[in-house]
């Protein structure tokens, strides 16, 4: 890989580079690749951290002697490939520079727990999900027939479904608040992003999200997801592949940068340690929750209409708890749910410790997501492992449970370079606002990330596909006349005034 630098740019021209790419995640990568494809090298990537990669981040856990690369970002290939039908471009990457994966029973390999121990509430899990395949069926309906939509929330209540009970309640959120996430079920689980409250996730994003995905039919890529596993890291296949063509003097790593000055003419972007940059066009790859946040300033400050699209989105977080164990002395099955009195109280168990996986490894994760996230990123990392502990123990009542020999989380939110895990879909979220979030701003200011996608927002292909396209639309500029920019709308319409309400304009 190029070795970090801050001082080589390329001065073929009398600005700095013709394309300033702002972030070196999956999006900014593959948009660097894009225009080296196209014979436009006069790019440089611009990275806070001292290495590519983005999100996609692992951390060596264990007991000297039994160490092992985990992943404390994105783990799954989410929709893998259906015989020779379309493949999903990250399981490609990942064929490419052998980075290992591990198919990941999820619906068929799971243990169940409360909190006096081994439940069986296997059946319950079954109708859950056969409750999120009407929801998701039920939203097509919706649309084809124009209804407006709703919270996945409302969805469950309309359709009969909403938890009467812990264990309902339990399924619904690996259902939706976990097996979205990321990991979902191989039928038709809804998003793959919901680590908020069903009630703030879109019941038809979610539908599609999951269907672009999972469902070949409609042009997803399968509705497996495999468990990378390999000890480089998962990020191996965005480094090895940007090894590939990007030149040292095309990328400059611990690069922050504040802000972001943008007109008709071009572009100039000032880093934390004042030096400037200046380009023809410029690429923000940054995470929606950066945006978000106001960690860059744009001069002028962006007009209302992206302002909203980049306000109306939400940045959800989801959680990996990692435990080391001297021995195993779990369940023997890939996953398992937790039905706790509070919803959302360390609910989705994973253990790594299997011969899928790493036997004898002593490890196991837990998730937790949305506000349970934010909560146990307050607290000391002490205190989160005794709560943890209660947990297990609660669910292993009859055996001496010791403490863990090695524990570890990430804290996604904190991260003034993330500020969350994922983008998630909300009702009040439109189609209008995901193109204004991907717009162009004076054709000189370029959007994308997994939060442009619109159809896999959430996703490492999301990043991917969204990288791809910028690439190709800023290289139409590069070379001249065909560069349209991308359209976007001057405000998003979808309210109809109540009829008894007169409104004075
Ligand atoms: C815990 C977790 C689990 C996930 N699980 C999965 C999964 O299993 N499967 C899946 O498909 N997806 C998963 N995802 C989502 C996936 O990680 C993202 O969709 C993808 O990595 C986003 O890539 P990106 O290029 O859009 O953004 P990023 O990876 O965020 O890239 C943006 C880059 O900008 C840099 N940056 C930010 N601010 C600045 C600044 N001021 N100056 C300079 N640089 C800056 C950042 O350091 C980063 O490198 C997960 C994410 C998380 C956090």
């Amino acid at each position: 890989l190029p070795s970090p630098s801050t001082t080589h740019y390329n001065h073929r021209s009398t600005k700095d580079a013709k394309v300033l790419i702002l972030g070196g995640g999956v999006a900014g990568v593959i948009a660097a690749r894009t225009l080296h494809r196209k014979g436009i090298d006069d790019f440089l990537i611009v990275e806070a951290r001292d290495e590519l990669g983005g999100r996609m981040q692992n951390y060596t856990i264990g007991v000297p002697g039994k160490q092992y690369t985990v992943e404390v970002g994105p783990n799954w290939i989410q929709g893998t490939q259906t015989g020779n039908g379309t493949a999903n471009p990250i399981l490609t990457l990942a064929r490419k520079h052998h980075v290992k994966n591990q198919y990941n029973d999820l619906d068929g390999s799971i243990t169940t727990y409360d909190y006096n121990g081994l439940k069986d509430y296997l059946d319950i899990l079954d109708t859950s999900i056969d409750q999120f395949t009407q929801i998701v069926a039920d939203a097509g309906e919706r649309v084809k027939l124009q209804q407006v939509d709703l919270g996945l929330q409302s969805a469950y209540g309309i359709t009969g479904a909403t938890p009467k009970n812990i264990y309902e309640a339990a399924c619904q959120y690996y259902e939706v608040d976990w097996v979205h996430v990321f990991i979902l079920l191989i039928i038709a689980t809804a998003h793959p992003i919901d680590a908020q409250a069903p009630d703030q996730n879109s019941w038809i994003a979610s539908a599609w999200n999951n269907n672009f995905t999972f469902d070949v039919d409609m042009g997803g890529f399968s509705d497996e997801n495999n468990l990378c596993i390999d000890q480089r890291g998962f990020k191996t296949i965005i480094q090895a592949e940007a090894a590939e063509f990007l030149q040292p003097e095309q990328v400059s790593l611990n690069s922050v940068v504040t802000t972001i000055a943008y007109s008709g003419d071009g572009v100039t972007v000032t880093l934390e340690n004042s030096t400037t940059l200046t380009a023809d066009y410029v690429l923000c790859t940054f995470s929606l929750g950066v945006l978000q946040y106001g960690d860059i300033a744009f001069k002028p400050d962006l007009p209302s209409w992206k302002t909203e699209a980049i306000q109306s989105m939400v940045m959800a977080t989801y959680t990996k708890i990692f435990l080391q164990f001297e021995e195993k002395f779990w369940f023997d099955t890939e996953m398992a749910v937790y039905a706790d009195k509070e919803r959302g109280r360390y609910p989705i168990w994973q253990s790594l410790d299997h011969v899928k996986f790493f036997p004898g490894s002593g490890l196991v994760f837990v998730t937790v997501t949305g506000d349970f996230s934010l909560r146990i990123e307050g607290m000391e990392d002490s205190d989160v492992q005794e709560e943890v502990m209660e947990v297990l123990r609660a669910m292993y009542p009859n055996i001496t449970v010791p403490d863990p020999v090695a524990f570890h989380f990430k804290r996604w939110n904190v991260d003034p370079l993330f500020r969350g895990s994922y983008s998630n879909w909300p009702p009040s979220f439109l189609p209008g606002h995901s193109e204004n979030l991907r717009a162009t701003v004076d054709k000189r200011l370029w959007f994308a990330g997994e939060a442009t996608s619109l159809k896999y927002f959430g996703f490492l292909h999301g990043a991917y596909f969204e990288g791809l396209n910028a690439g190709e639309e800023i290289a139409k500029c590069v070379e001249g006349p065909a560069c349209t920019g991308r359209e976007h709308f001057n405000s998003v319409v979808d309210a109809s005034p109540y009829p008894f309400v007169s409104i004075t304009p």
